[in-house]
C-alpha cells in the first residue's frame, strides 16, 4: 500500500508544483494520474522514490517512510519501487535479458553486476518475466533490434524483475501508436491484478486513463481537484481539471482518434469477408 500524506513542493525558482496532495493506493489499484502540462504529474511521482525531495509531507510504502530516509537506506528502499519509463529507458548494446537483469542490480553485488554474473535463480526469474510479457523467443536479440512496444515490454519485465512493491509509471505509451499503447496498458493492468501491485500511471491519454484505470487523480496547477473511479469523470471534472479550452481541444483529437480507428476496423473487416 502507497500512502502520500499532506505532500508539498516548491521548487528553489519559486514554483509551487504540489500543495496538500493526499491519498491512498491498496494493493492492486491502479491509478491513473491526469492533468494539464506543468499541473505536477511528474513531480509527484519523482517526490514518492524522491529523485525530487518534497518541501512537506511523507509518503509511506507499507510501513516505510519514504520521506524520512537517509541515503543508504533510500537506496535499498528504491529496490522495492519499480519503474516505467516514456522512452524505455534500455540499455540499446545489451541483450533483452542483459536488460531484465539490469533490474536486478540493487541487489546483486558490485563484482558480480560488473561481470554480469546473475544468480541462477534471477536468470530463471528473467525468462519467467519474459514469458509472462510475451518476448521469450527476444531474449538474446540487442534491444535496439526491438519495436517501440516490445521495448516497453523489455521495460515492463525490468521493472518487475526488482519485485517491486509498487510501480511508477510515466507516460508509458506516450512514444507507441494506439493499438500498441492499449496493449501495453493492458499488459502493466493484468500484472498489477496478478501480483497485487499498486501503480501509478501518468497519462497524458484520458482516454487511455479512463478504458484503463481503477481510479483516476486530476492535478490541476499542483492541487488534487479530482480522485474518483472513470465512470465519475465527467465533462464536468474534466473542464476542471484541464479548463475548458483545452478539454474542448483534447476531446476533439480523442474523437478523431476514435473515428480513425473504427475506420481501420471496418476496412479490416471488409478485407476479412472479401478473402
Ligand atoms: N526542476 C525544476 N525546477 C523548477 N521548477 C520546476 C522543476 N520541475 C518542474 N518545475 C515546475 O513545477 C511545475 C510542475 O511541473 P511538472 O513537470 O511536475 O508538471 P507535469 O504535470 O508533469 O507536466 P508535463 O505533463 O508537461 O510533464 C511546473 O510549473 C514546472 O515549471
Amino acid at each position: 500500500m502507497l500512502k502520500i500524506d499532506g505532500l508539498g513542493k516548491t521548487y528553489k525558482a519559486g514554483d509551487k508544483a504540489l500543495s496538500d496532495v493526499s491519498f491512498e493506493i491498496p494493493k492492486g489499484q491502479v491509478l491513473g494520474l491526469i492533468g494539464p502540462s506543468g499541473a505536477g504529474k511528474s513531480t509527484l511521482i519523482r517526490c514518492i522514490n524522491r529523485l525530487v525531495q518534497p518541501t512537506t509531507g511523507k509518503v509511506w510504502l507499507n510501513d516505510l517512510n519514504i520521506t524520512g530516509l537517509r541515503t543508504g537506506e533510500l537506496r535499498r528502499a528504491r529496490r522495492q519501487i519499480g519503474m516505467i519509463f516514456q522512452e524505455y529507458a534500455l540499455v540499446e548494446r545489451l541483450t533483452v535479458m542483459e536488460n531484465v537483469l539490469s533490474g536486478r542490480l540493487g541487489y546483486v553485488g558490485f563484482w558480480r553486476s560488473f561481470l554480469r554474473k546473475f544468480p541462477a535463480a534471477d536468470i530463471a526469474n528473467a525468462y519467467r518475466l519474459l514469458d509472462r510479457v510475451g518476448l521469450m523467443q527476444h531474449a538474446d536479440k540487442r534491444a535496439d533490434a526491438l519495436s517501440g512496444g516490445q521495448r516497453q515490454r523489455v521495460g515492463i519485465a525490468r521493472a518487475l524483475s526488482q519485485n517491486p512493491e509498487l510501480l511508477l509509471v510515466d507516460e508509458p505509451t506516450a512514444s507507441l501508436d494506439p493499438k500498441t499503447s492499449r496493449q501495453i496498458m493492458r499488459l502493466i493492468v493484468e500484472i498489477c491484478r496478478e501480483r497485487g501491485l499498486p501503480a501509478i500511471i501518468n497519462i497524458h491519454d484520458v482516454v487511455l486513463a479512463q478504458q484503463f484505470s481503477d481510479r483516476i487523480i486530476g492535478l490541476q496547477a499542483g492541487r488534487v481537484v479530482f480522485d474518483g473511479p472513470p465512470s465519475e469523470l465527467s465533462e464536468d471534472a474534466l473542464t476542471l481539471i484541464y479548463g475548458a479550452e483545452d478539454w474542448t481541444a483534447m476531446r476533439k483529437g480523442a474523437d478523431e482518434d476514435a473515428a480513425a480507428e473504427a475506420e481501420e476496423r471496418a476496412e479490416a473487416q471488409k478485407m476479412m469477408g472479401a478473402l
